[in-house]
């Protein structure tokens, strides 16, 4: 057994996602978000599940802090619901909405936790998606106007800051392969969507700077590790396309000003170019303070002609699996992170989501017994060991989830936290990946 030891300002923290925990769905002004209207249309969500009441954490917020301070968190990560603060997108401030985060604020902030926010989390006010949403330019401004508006009421409290999470998702998920909210199948209509959200970014990033806000602002991209099955030119081909449709796509922009060339040409040759207007580039590649990265997975791939938008099947290797049917691949961290520091230079890392979802037993006594997840954790923990003492500037690390919650398209039946949600009586449990986590931030390490 080897002692894992983490350096002392590391930044132990867990995340959650407004529409997947909060409920009150029309609660103190809320307006409808396109997962409101998506989830309630039949076929896309699991069982017809929605986010109506989810986890009920915008009436149990305080039983959410305390169980945060019980585990010993530095910080908390979750996201602010656009449609509780502007109902129509945009026009008059909807002030019960933000009273709502004052109060989730100011108790993470007496508890000792730092607020970690994420500004847009998928839940985009339907009424802006009805004029055309991510597609239309003008929601760029209307996330800009929202984003000022939490900046100003929020400066000095909040001190880490997220735009976007997952862009990818945002994008090619939800309006290219069609399973999240909206649900568009459309390859131009996705790399138009990619592009103003990542000018949406960092239109937000400058007016921060402008306002002079305190504490640090990133964005959280999804990263997976794909690599080629074999050393023949055509599956390192194949898998590279597969990768950079995850990464460099949203990486390139962020750090580099550009778009990775290679895919630009196989998107045009599939009838798909990106509406870049002059400007644009610099916008986006705004200087961040960190960068958040969500990893769960990675894979290996190899050449197979007309499969998929690459050209590219994915190979089983003989990973285990999670509930989701993702692979356990926690080298992948590692040579993702390392990938990255590797071609985007030193900017600071926290990573922003990190969990596993299995199938969970409330026992008699209201235990969870979740060996696996806690497997997955301490075989991701040592790999952000590595990173660290591979000089990777690694800062954090946010365990998905704090919660059980509304697993998007999966609905309730896939978990992913290390508390147990009781959906009939809305109680929660800790299982023992609580225990665990509660006590590497403990010792701040942990025996391997
Ligand atoms: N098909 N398919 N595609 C693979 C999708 C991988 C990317 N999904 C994520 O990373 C989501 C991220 C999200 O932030 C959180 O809100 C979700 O609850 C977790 C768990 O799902 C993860």
């Amino acid at each position: 057994m080897a002692r894992i030891d983490f350096p002392k300002d590391f930044v132990w923290g867990t995340a959650t996602a407004s529409y997947q925990i909060e409920g009150a769905w029309q609660e103190d002004g809320r307006g409808p978000s396109i997962w409101d209207t998506f989830s309630k249309t039949p076929g896309k969500v699991f069982n017809g599940d929605n986010g109506d009441v989810a986890c009920d954490s915008y009436h149990r917020y305080e039983e959410d802090i305390a169980l945060l301070k019980k585990l010993g968190v530095k910080a908390y990560r979750f996201s602010i619901a656009w449609p509780r603060i502007f109902p129509q997108g945009t026009g008059e401030v909807n002030e019960k909405g933000l009273d709502y985060y004052r109060k989730v604020v100011d108790g993470l902030i007496a508890a000792g936790i730092e607020p970690c926010v994420t500004l847009y989390h998928w839940d985009l006010p339907q009424a802006l998606q009805d004029k055309g949403g991510w597609d239309n330019r003008d929601t760029i401004d209307a996330f800009v106007n929202y984003s000022e508006v939490i900046f100003k009421a929020f400066n000095g409290k909040i001190k880490q800051w997220i735009t976007f999470n997952e862009t990818w998702c945002v994008s090619f998920l939800s309006n290219y392969l069609g399973l999240h909210a909206p649900g568009n199948t459309d390859l131009q209509l996705a790399v138009n969507v990619a592009h103003h959200c990542m000018v949406a970014h960092g239109e937000a990033v400058k007016k921060f700077r402008e306002l002079g806000i305190e504490g640090e602002i990133g964005t959280t991209h999804n990263l997976y590790w794909f690599e080629p099955y074999s050393t023949s030119p055509e599956d390192a081909a194949a898998a590279r396309r597969n990768r950079a449709f995850n990464n460099e796509w949203f990486m390139e922009p962020t750090f580099k000003g550009t778009y990775p060339q290679f895919l630009v040409d196989w998107f045009k040759g599939k009838g798909a170019e990106v509406p870049i207007l002059p400007g644009d580039m610099e916008t986006i590649s705004q200087k961040i303070d960190f960068i958040g990265v969500n990893f769960y997975s990675g894979g290996f791939g190899r050449y197979k002609k007309d499969e998929g938008l690459f050209d590219c099947e994915e190979v089983q290797v003989g990973f285990d699996k999670t509930y989701m049917d993702w692979n356990v691949y926690a080298d992948g961290l590692y040579k993702v992170l390392s990938w990255a520091h590797e071609e985007y230079g030193d900017t600071p890392i926290y990573i922003t989501e990190n969990g596993a979802c299995y199938e969970d037993v409330l026992t008699e006594d209201n235990r969870v017994h979740d060996v696996l997840r806690k497997e997955y954790f301490k075989k991701h923990f040592i790999q952000c060991h590595r990173l660290i003492e591979s000089g990777v500037p690694l800062k954090g690390y946010f365990a998905w989830s704090l919660l059980d919650n509304f697993e998007w398209a999966e609905g309730y039946r896939k978990r992913f936290g290390i508390v147990y949600t009781n959906y009939e009586t809305l109680e929660r449990y800790p299982k023992d990946s609580y225990y665990f986590i509660q006590d590497v931030i403990k010792n701040n390490g942990f025996e391997a």
